[in-house]
């Protein structure tokens, strides 16, 4: 059946009247976007957990129907495409900006390339940018895909794995005590931290629900269902201020060497980390701790003695982001002195196309769409905003892509100056 055949509605997050479990429309869909990452079906209790915090999260599902199905083989509610979004605030440098995410896209294989995925990717970046939203973001199973619809890659993450054979020194002094606890006192604890961590973090974007219920152990890292391996403890700074968790569980005897996985680690500070990291690097009869979502500029080389104890693997893309608004989500951002410029921008979905004028002022950047456009300084595709705005690299790299085009070395030079930032944009989660 053709795409503009199929019923797209909202499959609202709602429970039987009758039972008072979730609906088996709730169900259905969640059966579907389960089997399109060729996951198990969802048990009762584990759909009881989904409901409830993706109510937290204030989730909006759609489903794609085929009503042309025979209803004697598959029950009509039962999606052949499944699309959901949320709120969550993401640290664009200068300010926290509300962003419109999007996950959970599935199409079933028999309704596969026949322009799905346009239609609702399409719909929502438009109704987001009419809802005021500035960006849109999401996490990506292949990077090849959502560039078309002018996602730019935003964040990096891998993971690290430490040795921790013998004595690990590190440069700095101990400071501060490590506390172990039972998962469940980080109810409170958890959440307080990310949003310390969160504010400080350019490129850092806000959690749902399942990261505190993981937090605790109510929930697994890959199942929402209580998880008993998982162990916790928090670092408390010199003055008894805690400012830091992580959470971790054995890998298990037959893991070779005998491996601690750290499932979640938050500071809000450096210390915190590196202190919770030397509590890591000192446990007994594990030879090998490792920690996810860690910076592409990890700083822990640098903190240890030995730095050949540390190896990255698994670097991957993370959050890609999407431009719906230039003034807003570019006023949200740090720049470096003062200057102006003026960029172009082209837009297949023609959401943000025009030319807009910079001007900066110590850092901080008034913005404007020229109704009258004149030769810019510079001109890039609505994919390249991503990368620019978090400042995931420089205006070179970006040049040398040929994701940037300036008029002259001269105006390259110039954004250069101007939006090239130390570091590097990070997010410690994904959803
Ligand atoms: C945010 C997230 O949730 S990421 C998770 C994405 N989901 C998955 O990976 C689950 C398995 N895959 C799927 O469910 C589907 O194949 C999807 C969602 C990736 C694509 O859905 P479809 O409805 O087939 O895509 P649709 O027909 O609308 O294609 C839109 C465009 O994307 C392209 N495209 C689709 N899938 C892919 C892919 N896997 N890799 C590269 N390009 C792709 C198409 O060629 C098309 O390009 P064009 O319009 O420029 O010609």
């Amino acid at each position: 059946m053709p795409v503009q055949q199929l019923r797209f509605a909202e499959v609202p997050l709602e429970r039987n009247p009758a039972t008072g479990a979730p609906s088996a429309a709730y169900a259905a869909w969640v059966d579907t976007a389960w089997e399109g990452f060729h996951e198990k079906p969802a048990t009762a209790e584990q759909l009881e957990q989904l409901l409830q915090a993706e109510v937290c999260d204030g989730r909006v599902l759609t489903g794609v129907f085929d009503d042309s199905r025979p209803t004697d083989l598959v029950d009509a509610l039962t999606p052949v495409a499944t699309y959901a979004s949320f709120t969550r605030t993401m640290n664009l440098g200068a300010k926290l900006l509300p962003a419109h995410l999007i996950t959970m896209v599935t199409v079933r294989p028999t309704h596969r390339r026949r322009g799905i995925l346009r239609k609702l990717l399409s719909t929502d970046l438009s109704e987001a940018k009419d809802a005021g939203f500035a960006l849109a973001v999401l996490t990506a199973t292949e990077a090849t895909i959502y560039g078309r619809f002018g996602f730019g890659r935003a964040t990096e993450q891998q993971v690290l794995e430490l040795d921790v054979r013998g004595a690990v020194d590190f440069h700095a002094a101990a400071t501060g005590s490590v506390v172990q606890l039972v998962p469940a006192k980080l109810a409170d604890i958890a959440p307080e931290l990310f949003a310390r961590f969160h504010e400080s973090q350019r490129g850092s974007i806000g959690r749902q629900e399942s990261y505190t219920r993981m937090a605790t152990g109510a929930w697994g890292d890959e199942q929402p269902e209580p998880d008993p391996k998982l162990r916790a403890a928090v670092y408390l700074d010199a003055h008894g201020v805690i400012q830091g968790y992580v959470t971790h569980a054995f890998a298990g005897w037959e893991s070779t060497p005998p491996t601690l996985k750290v499932r979640d680690l938050v500071a809000a500070t450096a210390q915190a980390r590196r202190e919770l990291l030397r509590f890591l690097a000192n446990l007994d009869l594990v030879e090998r701790v490792t920690v996810p979502m860690v910076a592409a500029n990890d700083p822990l080389t640098w903190a240890l003695v030995d730095p050949s104890r540390i190896s990255y693997t698994q670097r991957q893309h993370g959050l890609w982001v999407r431009v719906l608004d230039v003034v807003a989500a570019f006023e949200a951002r740090e720049y470096r002195g003062s200057g102006t410029f003026t960029l172009q921008v082209q837009d297949p979905l023609s959401l943000v196309a025009g030319t807009y004028r910079f001007t900066l002022t110590e850092g901080t950047a008034s913005i404007g769409l020229l109704e009258n456009p004149e030769p810019a300084d510079a001109s890039c595709e609505v994919t390249a905003l991503g990368p620019l705005l978090l400042g995931a690299c420089t205006v070179r790299d970006l040049v040398v892509a040929g994701l940037l085009k300036p008029a002259s070395p001269a105006a390259s030079a110039t954004l250069g100056s101007l939006l090239d930032l130390p570091g590097l944009p990070h997010a410690i989660n994904g959803f």
